[in-house]
């Protein structure tokens, strides 16, 4: 199996970025200076309390929404600069998103689910290997309905991977689910991390979850507040909550 070396060439950063919601006269300075880097093959978990700024974050990063001020570059693309048509097309070809809740067709099988991105990707991986690769072979062909919380979670994974995504960005991948459920979805993420080299962060409210990541990013009132690198990372196995 291929095992791929983390790197010190960043993925993903942004430069001082700043995101400010206007609703009438109320401004919310959701990100209020945020300069920081993905690295290749890495798995960084963000942290902080509700409201921190970690979502809008991940949204900036993935192209889903553009900061206020500030650059965001993916390797030497100018993401902040883009028009939409070309954020879109940053994002088919370079990110896969996991969220809470898993947004699967409820009238398509795995196998469909999965099939429905492939077959819009470029070169994509067959969604019977995205499948392998998070432990569902034996359940390809059944309905969400038939599957419980944690396998739909692991079929969102295989359908964000099944394009080879650069980046994987998950917003509380484990939030809806009980621990021994939550530690299967975050060995398929790891997993992936290891064999495809897919730069992942994870956003979570369960600070058990950091000692999984490479480095623990915190967050508080859209700031980075401290960042932590973690010399020996251990198998969501061995984590507990
Ligand atoms: N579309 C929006 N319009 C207005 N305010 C927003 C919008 N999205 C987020 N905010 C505000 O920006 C701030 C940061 O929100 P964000 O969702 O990034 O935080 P978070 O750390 O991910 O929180 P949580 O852990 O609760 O998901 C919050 O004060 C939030 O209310």
């Amino acid at each position: 199996m291929l095992t791929t070396a983390r790197t010190r060439s960043p993925v993903l950063s942004t430069e001082a970025i700043t995101k400010v919601y206007r609703s009438g006269p109320v401004a919310v300075h959701a990100l209020a200076g945020v300069s920081v880097s993905l690295f290749e093959a890495e798995v960084v978990v963000l942290l902080g309390a509700s409201g921190s700024g970690k979502s809008t974050l991940l949204n900036i990063l993935g192209g889903l929404d553009q900061p206020t001020s500030g650059r965001v570059l993916f390797r030497d693309q100018d993401l902040s600069a883009m028009e939409d048509a070309a954020l879109t097309e940053f994002r088919r070809k370079h990110v896969g998103f996991v969220f809470q809740f898993y947004n699967l067709v409820p009238s398509l099988t795995a196998r469909e689910n999965v099939a429905l991105v492939t077959e819009i990707a470029g070169d994509p991986m067959p969604p019977e290997e995205a499948l392998d690769r998070v432990g569902l072979t034996a359940r390809m062909d059944h309905f969400p309905s038939e599957l419980s919380g944690g396998e739909q979670q692991r079929v969102a994974i295989a359908r964000a991977i099944a394009k080879r995504p650069d980046i994987l960005l998950c917003d509380e991948p484990t939030g809806a689910l009980d621990s021994k459920t939550g530690i299967t979805v975050l060995e398929a993420l790891i997993s992936v991390n290891r064999d495809l080299g897919t730069t992942t962060a994870l956003i979570t409210h369960n600070v058990e979850i950091r000692r999984i990541a490479h480095r623990v990013i915190y967050m508080a009132d859209g700031r980075i507040t401290k960042v932590e690198e973690n010399s020996a990372p251990i198998a969501p196995s061995e984590v507990s909550w």
